[in-house]
């Protein structure tokens, strides 16, 4: 069944609906669920323009902000941008946002702890009292007793430590979780806490609010129902609802009186798109969404491949030639041009050439966040200090090259460094560091990060992470490293990481930094949500994801659905299949002009017959390899 968008209505009274609530004297909540596309970011910014119009003036002398939250940092320096940086809002991630509201209240925090580490320790004695030795045992006692340890650590004062985009390790350090725990535990427990959120913010918006932790949105529910002057907007697509955190039930039981606009127009993508979309939620929950006058059709083509082909890569390069001729678009001739997206981070770094560094730091449980986020101070050091010094000199940018020197605070140009130097040319000895790392760079395509870490210590180029001092070989004054560390709380697994990390070609570090960025050519399914390009290459390939929480060839009646998966489907809980057919809805819906979806699978000629009777394709729109 290949449905036909036909043109409808305006969705422009959903604009006025939103300014409507967002009046201070008497503010309204609401909520905005529409399919993807539908302008719902939009509709957030056109609202936060027109609040400072009406109320920004009023607001600033008050004191007062307006809050958003979304979903990832990429959204929030969007946002930032549309409204030109206006401090008038609050645009932050939620893990941010928790942080900011409770980072002053470490008395209340070391409470919550001493009170809620024990029922851990408790529910972690009973399912020992009720396993059966062997490893899960092994792990169970070892977390009971360093919880007991960090119980023994609690019982003096204390001053908390958080970083939004890192792994937070060590003692003082709160994890992510445990932030957005005591910030909503903080916002029901506490009303003085409450009055603080309302005074200061009076409305929330939420964007992707589907995927919002839950205890956050109840505990923002709460809030609303005690407290007239404050008003939460929740902005986003069930549909779209991608990770475990969320509120299943969202918007199932709105409170009365909540405002609720409706958009049905898909502003993003041409018409084969949106009907392909509309085919794939019609599983789900049956809304249609239409296509503005004008929209052309667009290219959908599924390239269907047996899942143990040698080289995928080598196949995706062909299907993105076939895309060429087939829409007659010469830039999806360039890999560069195309949005590719991925199952896993892991697939991504094996086709953009950084998987034996991707490998080795993802081996350690501490480093998964940072490294996906850049954050890893281990590897910063390389990405945003070594590379762009790098990158600069090669391009002969000088100037630019003492900024970044400067930016990085580099010990070679420190005030005290440049002052103790009798030398006439005191930079000199900035430009040969600079010289014997270039030059090294270039020695070898394969030269080690450990070597180039070496070099970097040895001139004392930059200051060293704490994590990596103990891998240098020379003698290294510690006090030049840098506080923030990886491993405050060293553990042989992050140091073998580390070390296996350290033995990998530094070559890999542009491609990493390109992947890290989110601007390169590729990413995973879950990493665009919110965004949308040109031209979108969807790889489905569950043997090289290896992951059990999605699965494509249970989607495309390849594989059959377990017992559990038939017992949760009866029973109306969520499956595989589920899970799996919303994060189908999500890629394909992030393209503007054309979309190839590529399926490895190990039945080829029934995955076919599949989409073809659910009527997702028609014949010609398959291309079997
Ligand atoms: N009323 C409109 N008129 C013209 N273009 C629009 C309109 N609303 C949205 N758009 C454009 O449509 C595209 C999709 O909008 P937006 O990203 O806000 O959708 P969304 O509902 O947030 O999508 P998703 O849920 O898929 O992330 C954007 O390029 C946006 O500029």
């Amino acid at each position: 069944m290949v449905s036909k968008c036909l043109v409808g209505l305006a969705d422009t009274d959903v604009d006025l609906v939103i300014s409507h609530c967002l009046n201070p004297v008497s503010p309204h909540s609401f909520f905005l669920y529409a399919g993807a596309g539908s302008g719902k970011t939009y509709s957030l910014v056109k609202a936060l323009e027109a609040f400072e119009k009406s109320y920004g003036e009023e607001y600033r002398r008050e004191g007062r902000k307006l809050a958003v939250i979304t979903y990832t940092n990429a959204a929030c320096d969007e946002i930032t941008e549309r409204v030109k940086g206006n401090p008038l809002f609050h645009i932050s991630t939620i893990h941010s946002f928790c942080w900011i509201l409770i980072k002053s209240f470490h008395d209340g925090i070391r409470e919550y702890l001493l009170s809620e580490i024990p029922i851990e320790i408790l529910e972690l004695e009973k399912q020992e009292a009720k396993g059966r030795g062997g490893k899960a045992s092994e792990v169970r006692r070892r977390k009971i007793a360093d919880k007991k340890k960090y119980i023994e650590w609690l019982n003096a004062k204390k001053v908390f430590t958080y970083n939004p985009n890192g792994d937070n390790q060590g003692m003082a350090s709160l994890s992510h979780s445990q932030v957005i725990k005591i910030c909503s535990y903080f916002l029901v427990a506490k009303p003085s806490f409450q009055q603080i959120l309302v005074s200061r913010y009076p409305f929330m918006l939420i964007d992707e609010s589907q995927d919002t932790n839950k205890d956050f949105i109840e505990a923002l529910f709460e809030v609303e129902k005690r407290h007239e002057t404050f008003a939460l907007g929740l902005i986003g697509d069930m549909m779209q609802r991608i990770y475990g955190d969320g509120k299943a039930d969202l918007g199932a039981a709105l409170p009365e009186g909540w405002a609720n606009p409706i958009k049905h127009m898909n502003w993003r993508s041409p018409s084969r798109i949106v009907s392909l979309a509309n085919d794939i939620r019609h599983e789900t929950d049956q809304q249609i969404q239409k296509v503005p006058d004008g929209k052309p059709e667009g290219f959908v083509r599924l390239f269907i491949a047996n899942s143990d082909i040698p080289n995928k890569p080598q196949f995706e390069v062909t299907v993105e030639r076939q895309m060429a001729e087939i829409t007659g678009d010469e830039l999806w001739n360039n890999q560069e041009n195309t949005k590719h997206l991925m199952l896993e981070h892991k697939m991504a770094a094996k086709r953009m050439n950084f998987e034996p560094m991707y490998s080795a730091l993802s081996k350690s449980s501490h480093f998964q966040t940072g490294l996906r986020s850049g954050e890893l101070t281990s590897v910063r050091v390389f990405s945003e200090y070594v590379h762009p010094l790098y990158k600069l000199v090669k391009e002969g940018m000088s100037h630019a090259v003492m900024t970044h020197l400067r930016r990085t605070k580099s010990p070679l140009i420190s005030k005290e460094y440049l002052q103790s130097q009798v030398a006439t040319t005191p930079l000199q000895p900035v430009r040969e560091a600079i010289q014997k790392l270039v030059e090294l760079i270039d020695s070898d395509p394969k030269i080690a990060f450990l070597e180039i870490l070496q070099c970097v210590a040895t001139h004392n180029l930059f200051s060293i992470p704490h994590s990596l001092v103990a891998f240098i070989d020379v003698q290294f004054n510690e006090n030049k490293a840098e506080e923030e560390s990886d491993l405050n709380e060293a553990d042989d697994s992050s140091i073998e990481a580390l070390l296996a990390f350290l033995k990998t070609p530094y070559q890999q570090i542009e491609a990493y930094s390109t992947y890290v960025s989110g601007e390169g050519a590729f990413d995973t399914h879950q990493g665009v949500k919110g965004r949308e390009f040109e031209r979108v290459l969807v790889v489905m390939d569950d043997e090289d994801a290896g992951g059990f929480l999605f699965s494509y060839e249970k989607l495309f009646g390849v594989q059959e659905l377990t017992k559990r998966d038939r017992e949760n489907i009866t029973s109306g809980k969520e499956s595989g299949v589920d899970r799996t057919r919303r994060l189908f809805y999500v890629t394909c819906t992030r393209a503007e002009k054309s979309l190839a979806l590529v399926a490895y699978t190990r039945d080829p000629s029934r995955l076919k017959q599949s989409v073809l009777s659910k009527g997702w394709f028609i014949e010609n729109e398959i291309v079997m390899q």
